[in-house]
């Protein structure tokens, strides 16, 4: 990675009595079991990772692996037991309090699942808040929160209060506030949970929209799939507190680490995730193709048309033919079963 905006070194939370001094013995290695028995929870344990400038970097795991105690200590909000953070090359925590508030009310927007706006506050007031936060003039701040509104779809709804809205409207109200301050990180922690599906497709969309029109680096909480491969460019899967494994979701499905990880990718729409890459027979003699397709194509979006077909379809990159799929490599996908290539 060129620029990781945000590293994990050697993070670990722990929750209880002397938590720190376990640490310090290298307890943290002995297990969960272990650890409870002297009355310490692991919430998260020995992370490293590096997001880089401009990522949608995605957590998921089962309720309770970790997953907010890492954002939480990633957004500067508690202090890791041990490990460092580092934003943009340096410690959170070994920084002073004033630069630390600094960078969380400049660079860091959140976005949280229960909405958390102020009830009391109009939309307009919601989404300024973060700038009177900052100290900055009242005309300025409401210029700025109606820009925001504006991008999120709630132009005429500046008025309202939290309570007049739909889920769907308040979160957007949340992402509205979340970008006010123009946060160069944006941490988004299931965000969408709270929605019905339509609803939550439509966010994602918007997230997505978003992404491609301010270019902020991501980082995503979910505990569902499908959203993590809608919006990832790479995912990390915690399992106990710890990272199970991190990639994008095709090197997931391709080569899990572990057997968790299979199992979590078990269920995950291969046609969105896989490549003609990955799906891919040797070109052998074929030279009768019916059409082509991009090596880093989905499998979705030609899967239809190589169906139809009896005769392959070429495989490209870089203008060079590197392989065929035809309609037993799309039954293949289906079962789940990958021919791996070395392409
Ligand atoms: N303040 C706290 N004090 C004690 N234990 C805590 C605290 N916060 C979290 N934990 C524990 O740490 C572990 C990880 O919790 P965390 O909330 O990070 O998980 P999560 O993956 O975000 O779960 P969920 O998807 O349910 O939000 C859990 O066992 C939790 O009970």
């Amino acid at each position: 990675m060129t620029d990781p905006i945000l590293a994990c070194r050697n993070v670990s939370k722990l929750f209880g009595a002397d938590a720190g001094r376990a640490v310090r013995d290298g307890r943290v290695t002995a297990g969960a079991a272990e650890l409870a028995a002297v009355g310490l929870i692991p919430a998260v344990l020995d992370v490293e990772l590096s997001i880089g400038r401009g990522e949608t970097f995605v957590i998921m795991g089962l309720s309770g692996s970790g997953k907010s105690t890492l954002v939480r200590c990633l957004a500067g909000l508690a202090q890791p037991t041990a490990g460092e953070i580092l934003f943009e090359g340096r410690d959170l925590f070994a920084m002073s309090e004033a630069e630390l508030i600094r960078i969380r009310r400049h660079k860091m927007g959140m976005v949280f699942q229960n909405f958390a706006l102020l009830p009391h506050l109009t939309v307009l007031g919601n989404v300024a808040f973060p700038l009177d936060v900052q100290g900055r003039p009242r005309a300025a701040r409401e210029a700025r929160a109606r820009e925001m509104i504006s991008l999120v779809g709630l132009t005429g709804r500046e008025d309202h209060f939290p309570r007049e809205l739909s889920g769907g409207q308040q979160q957007r109200v949340g992402i509205a506030r979340s970008l006010a301050v123009g946060p160069d990180l944006w941490f988004l922690d299931e965000p969408f949970s709270a929605l019905d599906p339509l609803i939550r497709r439509e966010m994602q969309d918007e997230v997505l929209r978003l992404q491609a029109l301010l270019k902020k680096t991501i980082v995503f909480i979910t505990h569902d799939f499908d959203e993590a491969v809608r919006v990832a460019d790479r995912i990390a899967i915690m399992k106990d507190g710890r990272i199970a494994q991190i990639g994008t979701a095709e090197e997931l499905v391709l080569n899990p680490a572990t057997d968790y990880v299979r199992a979590f990718t078990r269920d995950a729409p291969r046609a969105k995730i896989l490549t003609a890459r990955s799906v891919m027979a040797p070109v052998g003699e074929t030279t009768d193709f019916a059409g082509e397709v991009a090596a880093g194509a989905r499998i979705a979006a030609f899967a239809h048309d190589v169906e139809q077909s009896d005769k392959p379809f070429a495989v490209v990159k870089d203008g060079r033919v590197i392989g065929i799929v035809d309609r037993l490599a799309m039954i293949d996908v289906l079962v789940g079963r990958e021919r791996k290539t070395a392409a």
